[in-house]
């Protein structure tokens, strides 16, 4: 029999019911049993949904209070001093390394948070020491989860992450100079302890993610996989059957470390991102390990078009045999939204396209009963056939004057009139800026009061206009502080948009939006990405009308503030039926607009955000990347060149990591970037002179993730850092990232002690001169 399994379901619940208690728990307003005990309910619900579908193998322990890794860290008592003497509540521990703890006379920053993959999901790194052990934490959570599901009459599978993908996502903690994956062989035998009494508690069988295979591995990474499965092989049947799971890529390149799973059940691939590797693998597989095919895709919306994927799954059960084939979910879903159930708005015909997790593991259950006997499932297989077709027939896909447009587009208008050093003249005669120039990232608090004024709105209570003062009210509030706060450039604060992507999303053609459908992006925090239908284009302005006001009670430069095309795309649910690139160039040409309109109105210093290039970069080197440096970059650029010299293009990116693609990055030809420093080695901005950078940039001096308020020193401490890597001239003042998740006090507290530090350098600098 063909069986069905899910690789991970999304936490958060059907009303973001996690986020609300974990919320709640911050701020002292509910309890930490009361918490918990809201976990417990949301993993119940969530395996009973799974169960009710049909779904054979259902996943336990990828339910996390704040990110899977942080329970891999605290599980295995890897958790740096800094946190464990605090003599905090698991709990609270727990949280502090997610986002810092400043309360109680306790003052620790969180651990640093970076993307999962090529996704819009954070993980907390592990952060490793030189004299590291590691050890299983007493009634270790996998065990508890488990146990907690079988006692609701569910038998679960459950999932853990390697030990070689948890050593190489991790890190040497500042200090330390440890090769992470060097900690091998003391991390092995704990897993080992931990498979075992996963296998005590009854678990017959575990999913362990290897998802780094689907990267280009160091030797030595690749090296350890032959130690760590042999020392799992030699526990023979004291531990569970194991199902090694890859995702988000291609394992071809790794068949070398096959080998090393001879021992394992199975293993899983992602036949979504590449199909093409379904026949190697099947030839890899020992005599008699078994498929699990990921057909359903865990990264999109989209219903799967059951044809394909039978396709798939009857070739594999051709090579391999029914009992050698699993149907999954081709990644965790935790990265698509709870249940298609809640959109009430969506246009109907649309709504027959989507399908969300809990129809997701449905469509799972579906493919395994039709892949030997197509007539138990005969109408589910019928309606999805007539809603693949309806789609691929529909007229709102297509809009001619998009085409047109994108066929007349000429390589220069990818250009700026002039190079840097002209622009730069004209810029600074035009903006006249101090040294070390301070400003923000373009989001203020977004606090309760917008939410909740703005789903007044949304929902009709009140009007247009009483919606607009309000906005211009929140302006006002916001330049008012950057005047107290005497900032060099400001911003609007961005309190008329719910979220970066989304906002620009609901203001273009070619788009659809959900009410209900939030992923989680990190911890506590969630988007609902807006979803591509059709050819996109820009109807009206979408951000001048704020702009131009603040700019019009602002005595200093007011920045206007866009999300670049490449982000619009990777923080939208994209279209699948037309290559990434043409989504990209017409949300570009869409931007073009906007910039040149915001400059005919006043505005002279223009952000165009793009945090999501680096995720979108393909995961191996190679032509698949060129390739999209190439579409991404030119796409930036035809977004941005339309200006005069004298306007300052800055660019915002919230992640450290260039190294492997700072041409790219140097290539956007921005005259400013931003980009996040605080919790990473100034050392990666060597990077900057190495490649002799010749524009502006503002490395971020502290961490906006966490509510903690850096003193004045830690931010003279960091700038110091920055200048032995950066001219004192390139040098620009800023935070990591935007401020909305954080509240107005933590804002004023941070900033005053950031611009103190930039005025300090300020001085010593113009005294040196
Ligand atoms: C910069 N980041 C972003 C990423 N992706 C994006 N799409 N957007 C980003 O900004 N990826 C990388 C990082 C990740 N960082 C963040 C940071 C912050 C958030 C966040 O704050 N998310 C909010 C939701 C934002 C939003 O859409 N708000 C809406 C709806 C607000 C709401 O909850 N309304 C209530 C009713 C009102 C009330 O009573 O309060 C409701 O609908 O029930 C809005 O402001 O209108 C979050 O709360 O998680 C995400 C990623
Ligand atoms: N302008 C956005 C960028 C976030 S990446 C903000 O400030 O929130
Ligand atoms: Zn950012």
């Amino acid at each position: 029999m063909v069986q069905s399994s899910v690789l991970g379901f999304p936490r958060m619940g059907v009303l973001r019911d996690l986020k609300k208690a974990n919320e709640a728990y911050w701020a002292d307003k509910i309890s930490q049993e009361a918490l918990l005990e809201e976990g417990k309910r949301l993993r119940l619900a969530h395996w009973k949904i799974q169960k009710d579908a049909g779904v054979d193998i259902i996943p336990s322990n990828d339910f996390a209070h704040y990110d899977h890794v942080l329970d891999h860290i605290q599980f295995f008592n890897a958790v740096p001093e800094r946190y464990t003497k605090q003599k905090l509540s698991p709990l609270d521990e727990y949280f502090a390394m997610g986002r810092g703890h400043q309360k109680g006379g306790v003052d620790v920053p969180a651990l640093e948070m970076v993307k999962w993959f090529d996704s819009n999901y954070h993980y907390v790194k592990p952060t490793l020491q030189d004299n590291q052990t590691f050890s299983l934490a007493e009634n270790p959570k996998p065990v508890r989860e488990f146990l907690e599901a079988k006692e609701a009459g569910i038998i679960t599978r459950p999932v853990l992450v390697g030990p070689v993908s948890f050593l190489a996502l991790g890190k040497a903690d500042r200090g330390s100079s440890v090769n992470p994956i060097s900690l091998l062989d003391k991390l092995v035998p704990v897993y080992v302890e931990l498979l075992k009494a996963l296998k005590a508690a009854g678990a017959e069988n575990v999913q362990i993610d290897e998802p780094t295979l689907v990267f280009d591995l160091a030797p030595e990474v690749k090296a350890a996989f032959k130690p760590a499965y042999e020392a799992f092989a030699a526990a023979g049947d004291a531990i569970p059957s194991l199902v090694v799971a890859t995702y988000f890529g291609d394992i071809v390149h790794n068949f070398d470390v096959l080998p090393a799973f001879s021992a394992a059940k199975g293993i899983h691939v992602d036949l979504v991102r590449n199909p093409e590797q379904l026949e190697p693998v099947i030839k890899q597989l020992g005599p008699s390990q078994i498929l699990s095919a990921g057909v359903v895709d865990g990264r999109n919306i989209w219903k799967n078009d059951f044809a394909k994927s039978l396709d798939l799954l009857q070739t594999a059960i051709k090579a391999l045999g029914e009992d050698r084939v699993i149907v999954a979910t081709s990644s965790s879903l935790l990265h698509t939204p709870h249940t298609l159930a809640s959109e009430k708005k969506l246009p109907t015909d649309v709504y027959e396209w989507f399908s969300f997790a809990s129809e997701k593991v449905k469509e799972v259950a579906i493919l395994a009963k039709a892949v030997t006997n197509p007539e138990a499932v005969r109408a589910e297989l019928d309606a999805n056939a007539a809603a693949i077709k309806a789609r691929a027939e529909s007229t709102r896909t297509n809009d001619p004057k998009v085409k047109e447009r994108q066929a007349a587009v000429t390589p220069e208008q990818h250009n700026r009139k002039s190079g840097f050093d002209t622009r730069y003249a004209q810029q600074k005669k035009h903006l006249s800026l101090p040294l070390f120039p301070t400003t923000t990232i373009g989001s203020f608090p977004q606090t309760s009061e917008i939410r909740v004024q703005r789903n007044k709105f949304t929902k009709g209570e009140i009007s247009a206009e009483e919606y607009d003062n309000f906005i211009k009210k929140e302006i006002d509030l916001a330049v008012s502080i950057q005047d107290e706060l005497d900032l060099d450039v400001y911003v609007h604060g961005e309190p008329e948009r719910n979220d970066m992507v989304q906002y620009f999303g609901e203001r273009l053609n070619g788009y659809v939006f959900t009410t209900h459908a939030w992923v989680q992006s990190y911890g506590s925090r969630c988007v609902r990405p807006p979803i591509i239908v059709g050819d996109i284009s820009r109807p009206a302005p979408m951000t001048v009308k704020e702009s131009k006001y603040a700019a019009s009670i602002s005595k200093k430069p007011m920045k206007g503030m866009l999300t670049g095309p490449v982000t619009c795309l990777r923080w939208s649910f994209p279209r699948v039926d037309v290559h990434q690139s043409v989504q990209c160039q017409q949300l570009a040409l869409a931007l073009r607009d906007e910039v040149v309109d915001l400059e005919a109105n006043g505005i002279y210093v223009i952000q165009v955000d793009e945090p999501a290039l680096r995720e979108g970069l393909p995961l191996r080197k190679g032509s698949e990347r060129d390739a999209y440096l190439e579409w991404a970059v030119n796409s930036f650029k035809l977004a941005t060149a339309g200006v005069e010299d004298s306007t300052q293009i800055h660019s915002h990116f919230c992640y450290s990591e260039f190294q492997d693609f700072f041409h790219a990055i140097a290539a956007l030809d921005a005259d400013v970037l931003s980009i996040e420093n605080s919790k990473s080695d100034a050392k990666l901005l060597k990077v900057f002179i190495d490649e002799a950078y010749p524009r502006h940039i503002g490395p971020g001096v502290y961490d906006i993730h966490s509510p903690r308020v850096p003193a004045e020193e830690e931010f003279k401490q960091r700038i110091e850092e920055m200048l032995e890597f950066l001219r004192p001239e390139q040098l620009w003042i800023n935070p990591d990232c935007g401020l909305k998740t954080r509240k107005w006090d933590e804002v004023k507290g941070a900033l005053t002690h950031m611009v103190n530090a930039a005025k300090y350098f300020r001085e010593k600098y113009a005294n040196k001169a």
